[in-house]
């Protein structure tokens, strides 16, 4: 394998299009080309005006500004891009299969599938394959069998370097990973790719933050880490229940046991249940993986977090309901926020969408604002959902610009996503411009109780 200079990675998503934007900035040496087959989204990301990124991610502007048009290219030129490079990163989506064996629960290998047969065609020299999408245990050894049958005499290595970033930082994230995994092979050339991988990644981060494993460790370590992440989520939404309903409050138990340095004080926020595209993707996937070992007892407990999660969306929608009277037919309601998390525009699995259809089917009259997601996607969302016809979700609903001016008449606010700029909204006048008694349901405890009772509102908090 020669000297590695061009890479490139297929798919220009929410994992290719930063981490190859931060390799491009860090790595001036290195040509990095990121391609996909999505021709619009591959516009945009060339986009002259910055702001037209197809991802909104702080930071991401400048990292790309910085080195687009020197060392980092996007383009729809697929096969060439795969021919030139000596590493291909695959960052493909891999979404819960919708059908057949394993439907809604394991991983849908399609894409990933594609992506090897198109390397196993184009490919004329050897090549280091980087499994950078999220994978199941044991996916590195079906690539390796597509590739290694081209009977052309390339050979190919296959490594697996999953992504940590959290979107919203993904960026600082990428700058300042708390780890690199690489997993490889414990062959000769499997351990030289692996040290290829890292000196990439040793331009700015240190060398004893890179953890290399085998293959099916670092496929495994992936699942586990978003699973463990899932599992405080769900573990304080839970206790949030039970706060509810004592005198306890959520936000004193999460700092009291935060303050344990054995459990720390991270990922303790009691919230309207966890979204975002990969969670609960992850979580089935490795319920799916373990009970096809058999291992019934392990899928049930797993399975638990997305049943604490759908139970957190539900109890917040009744909670709703039971505070207006037990209806909200004919309401008008409005909704703040609609991404999964604050400083991303990405919708995936966000429990707004899931509040927002129950609260239609009580024939509430939505509206609502997110500073970063467009109305064209909150309806897709919704549509996707498949729960009424596009035209009675076009009914149910309007998208607003300004929410002050929007909460005229409303029985009640609901804040779904944690956007900074919600906490600091003119609350004195939306309270002037609603219907008393005014109603405010904040899950994600972002405003203070106390203030917003003392202005007049009906405040409930989740957790407390
Ligand atoms: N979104 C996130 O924050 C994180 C995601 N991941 C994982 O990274 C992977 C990618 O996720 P995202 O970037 O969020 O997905 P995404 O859906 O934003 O992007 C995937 C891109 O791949 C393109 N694509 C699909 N098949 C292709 C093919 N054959 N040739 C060229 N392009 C193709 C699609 O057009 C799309 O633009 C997933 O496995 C996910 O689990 C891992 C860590 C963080
Ligand atoms: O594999 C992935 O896709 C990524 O999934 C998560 O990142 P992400 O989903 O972007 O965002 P998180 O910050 O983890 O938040 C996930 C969801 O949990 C919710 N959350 C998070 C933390 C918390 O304390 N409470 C809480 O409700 C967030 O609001 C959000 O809806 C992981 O944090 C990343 O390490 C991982 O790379």
């Amino acid at each position: 394998m020669s000297e590695i200079k061009n890479i490139c990675c297929i798919g220009a998503g929410y994992v290719g299009g930063p981490t190859m934007a931060v390799i491009a900035a860090q790595c001036p040496h290195l040509k990095v080309t990121v391609v996909d087959i999505n021709a619009e989204r591959i516009d945009r990301w060339n986009a002259e005006d910055l702001d037209e990124l197809p991802i909104y991610e702080p930071g991401l502007k400048e990292v790309v500004g910085k080195a687009r048009g020197k060392n980092l290219f996007f383009s729809t030129e697929v096969d060439r891009a795969i021919d030139e490079a000596e590493m291909i990163f695959i960052s493909v989506n891999t979404p819960t299969k919708t059908y057949g064996k394993g439907k809604g629960q394991a991983a849908d290998l399609k894409f990933i599938e594609l992506c090897a047969r198109d390397i196993a065609r184009v490919a004329r020299e050897d090549k280091i394959v980087v499994e950078k999408s999220t994978l199941p245990v044991r996916t590195a050894s079906a690539l390796k069998e597509i590739l290694q049958n081209t009977g052309k005499g390339v050979h190919f290595e296959v490594l697996s370097n999953p992504e940590f970033l959290a979107e919203g930082t993904a960026i600082n994230d990428l700058l300042h990973a708390d780890r690199v995994l690489i997993g490889g092979d414990d062959t000769a050339s499997g351990k030289k790719a692996k040290d290829q991988l890292s000196a990439i990644y040793e331009n700015w981060i240190p060398k004893e933050r890179i953890l290399q494993t085998n293959v099916w460790s670092s496929e495994l370590s992936k699942l586990v880490a978003n699973a463990f992440l899932a599992q405080r989520v769900s573990s304080i939404n839970s206790i949030s229940a039970l706060c509810e309903k004592t005198d306890a409050n959520i936000g004193e138990v999460a700092r009291a046991i935060g303050y344990d340095s054995r459990i720390g004080p991270k990922f303790l926020q009691a919230s309207v249940g966890f979204g975002g595209s990969c969670f609960q993707k992850d979580i089935l996937n490795l319920v799916y993986i373990a009970r096809s070992f058999g291992l019934e007892e392990v899928a049930d407990y797993w399975e638990q977090v997305i049943l604490i999660n759908n139970y957190q969306r539900n109890r917040f929608v009744d909670k709703m309901i039971t505070s207006m009277y037990n209806t909200v037919a004919g309401k008008k309601i409005l909704l703040l926020g609609w991404a999964f998390k604050k400083d991303t525009n990405d919708t995936r699995e966000s429990a707004a969408i899931y509040v927002a259809d129950a609260l239609i089917e009580e024939r509430a009259s939505l509206v609502i604002y997110d500073p970063k997601v467009s109305e064209k996607r909150i309806l897709q969302d919704l549509d996707a959902l498949g729960t009424r016809s596009p035209e009675e979700n076009r009914k149910a609903l309007t998208v607003i610009q300004d929410p002050v001016l929007a909460s005229e008449q409303s029985h009640a606010i609901a804040i779904l996503t944690e956007w900074d700029e919600f906490k600091t909204l003119d609350w004195e006048s939306v309270y002037k411009k609603m219907l008393k008694p005014a109603f405010v349901f904040d899950g994600r405890r972002i405003l203070d109780t106390e203030q917003m009772e003392a202005i007049g509102f009906s405040c409930y908090t989740i957790g407390q």
